[in-house]
């Protein structure tokens, strides 16, 4: 006798995506990518440096490889950590809505969640082309010290996560630097040596 059985559809995987400009990545945005992982049981979370951020045009950012580099070293030990070139090889200015496509084409088979911190989330209607976005990936707003989480009220797109608060910021990380105070333990220790090692931010000839 053979018994039908109805094959069950495979768990698709679940990949997170933390955009970002990381200059320099910091533990708030690892605690923030670690924190959705475990909530949303991601099987890989990419983080994605921003090529052009044009958000930020009014202000210097440093060379997108640096910012690469420096993603990938303070990544490396998580196994389900990885990094995506996709924002900084295509030209022009950065927009989550081409992210998102160029991931989705690379990974079809992939559920996809994007990380978002409470001031980025607080932005996202002026993202370009941003009634697209609800259909390529799931957004997840998680909290941070001194930003409210924004009820968008999109509820069915966004879901809005508390997560440990981590007082840091890439801004402050690079004032810091400049004024010769260190950043030990606001960024891995490997980030401590890449920025020291290619003089990153030290405007006043100091280091971290
Ligand atoms: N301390 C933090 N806690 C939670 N989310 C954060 C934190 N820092 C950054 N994020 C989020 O990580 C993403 C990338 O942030 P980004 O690279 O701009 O860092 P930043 O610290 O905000 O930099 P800057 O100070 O240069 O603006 C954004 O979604 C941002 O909201
Ligand atoms: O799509 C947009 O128009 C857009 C505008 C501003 C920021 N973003 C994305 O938001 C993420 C965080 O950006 P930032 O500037 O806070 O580092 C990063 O992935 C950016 O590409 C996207």
């Amino acid at each position: 006798m053979t018994v039908a059985t109805r094959a069950s559809a495979p768990r698709r995987h679940r990949l997170g995506i933390m955009g970002g400009t990381f200059d320099p990545i910091h533990h708030g945005h690892l605690v923030a990518a670690s924190e959705v992982a475990a909530e949303f049981e991601l099987d890989e979370v990419v983080f994605v440096p921003t090529g052009q951020p044009w958000q930020k045009s009014d202000k210097q950012v440093s060379p997108a490889e640096h910012r690469y580099l420096m993603t990938v070293v303070a990544t490396a030990s998580n196994p389900r950590f990885t990094v995506s070139r996709v924002d900084i090889d295509r030209p022009g200015n950065t927009y989550t809505v081409d992210t998102l496509r160029d991931i989705r084409a690379r990974r079809p088979d992939s559920e996809l969640f994007f990380i978002t911190g409470a001031d980025a989330l607080g932005q996202i209607l002026t993202w370009k082309d941003v009634e697209e976005l609800w259909d390529l990936a799931h957004f997840v707003g998680v909290t941070r010290p001194g930003y409210a989480l924004a009820d968008l009220g999109l509820e069915d797109d966004i879901s809005l996560m508390e997560i440990p608060a981590m007082a840091i910021s890439s801004t402050d990380c690079r004032d810091r630097v400049a004024r010769g105070r260190p950043v030990w333990y606001l960024v891995p220790d490997g980030v401590v040596q890449y920025i020291n090692k290619h003089h990153l931010y030290d405007t006043e000839g100091d280091r971290p």
